[in-house]
């Protein structure tokens, strides 16, 4: 891994602030060219990520065979193990609408059933993260045009879902090379992902034209926003899903916390003749979330490592 490595500014979405124009159009270049902005004041406090941190730690320090008791061969499933996206990633997810159930299904088995606090803590940062999501999808589709919050937030958006995926990324002790890949790279099946990383840095996007990677380092009391897949085919191409990946330069754990909001399942995803534009065409035919989601999934090739299979492979239309 010796691509050259450069670093931009991207733009902070406060989220106490009433939303400025001129700050509209920082954010919708952002969205068309790189795909990736931060967000600040989001309401979740410093002490809740530390409580999700240090329980979601506790979690993964149990041993290898208890936390299989959640991996892919069990009932559960909400645990995957090292060595599937890489030796360095395993992870647990948390599905919503039921943040405190899901959470709970998987704590109990670690752990008996008087705990709660895990589930308690996840249960509330599940429904932050909703309400954070749907403010950050009107503005979103503020980038895209003067009255299309108004126009298609409650037609399209207004039935989707969130879960979270919990990663715990442990580096190798003997390192040969001077980074390794924690999450080789991707694009999200989501129509946004909003990220919790730990202080430890490490999130890198890809540049669109000239392919270098950059880096996405942690900002005190700030999330990061990547755009999903579903929200550039239902954009028509105007929001840019970023290919990005997680790279491991320091012997030391890394602990991050994505959140994945997405269409529901039957939706069919076509981008409104409005959001393509007059004189312009359609670059993605209509299809359904849940094809799309089983496309990926059937194509381990295109899971995590290179991505050969992304929603333009699936549905874009050959212009
Ligand atoms: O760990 C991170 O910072 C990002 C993880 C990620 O890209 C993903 O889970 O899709
Ligand atoms: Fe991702």
């Amino acid at each position: 891994m010796s691509e050259i490595q450069v670093s931009i500014q991207l733009p902070v979405l406060d989220l106490s602030q009433p939303v400025h124009p001129s700050f509209l159009s920082s954010l919708s270049k952002a969205c068309q060219e790189w795909g990736f902005f931060y967000v600040t004041n989001h309401g979740i406090s410093k002490g809740m990520f530390d409580q999700v941190c240090s329980l979601s730690k506790h979690i993964f320090s149990n041993p290898t065979d208890t936390k299989l008791k959640l991996g892919p061969l069990s009932c559960i499933k909400t645990y995957t193990p090292h060595f599937i996206a890489s030796p360095y990633f395993e992870s647990l997810r948390v599905a919503g609408p039921d943040y405190l159930a899901s959470a709970k299904a998987s704590a109990d088995v670690l752990f008996g059933q008087q705990s709660s606090e895990f589930s308690e803590i996840l249960h509330e940062y599940g429904m932050k993260m909703m309400e954070i999501s749907k403010r950050i999808i009107k503005i979103i589709l503020m980038c895209l045009g003067d009255g299309c919050e108004s126009r298609f937030y409650e037609s399209d958006f207004s039935k989707c879902h969130g879960y979270m995926r919990i990663v715990n990324y442990t580096p190798p002790e003997t390192v040969i090379e001077k980074e390794v890949e924690g999450l080789g790279m991707h694009t999200d099946m989501s129509c946004i992902t909003v990220v919790y990383q730990d202080e430890t840095g490490g999130l890198q996007m890809r540049s669109k034209e000239e392919g270098k990677w950059m880096d996405i380092s942690p900002c005190e009391n700030s999330l990061v926003v990547n755009v999903g897949d579903l929200m550039q085919a239902w954009s028509n191409g105007r929001l840019r899903s970023s290919e990005h990946r997680v790279v491991l330069k320091r012997f030391v754990n890394r602990l991050s916390v994505a959140f994945f909001w997405c269409f529901e399942d039957d939706k069919v995803i076509l981008a409104p003749e409005e959001v393509v534009g007059d004189g312009c065409s359609r670059t993605y035919r209509s299809f359904t979330c849940l094809d799309y989601l089983k496309f990926r999934e059937n194509n381990e090739e295109g899971k995590f490592d290179r991505i050969a299979y992304t929603v333009k492979d699936f549905a874009g239309i050959k212009q």
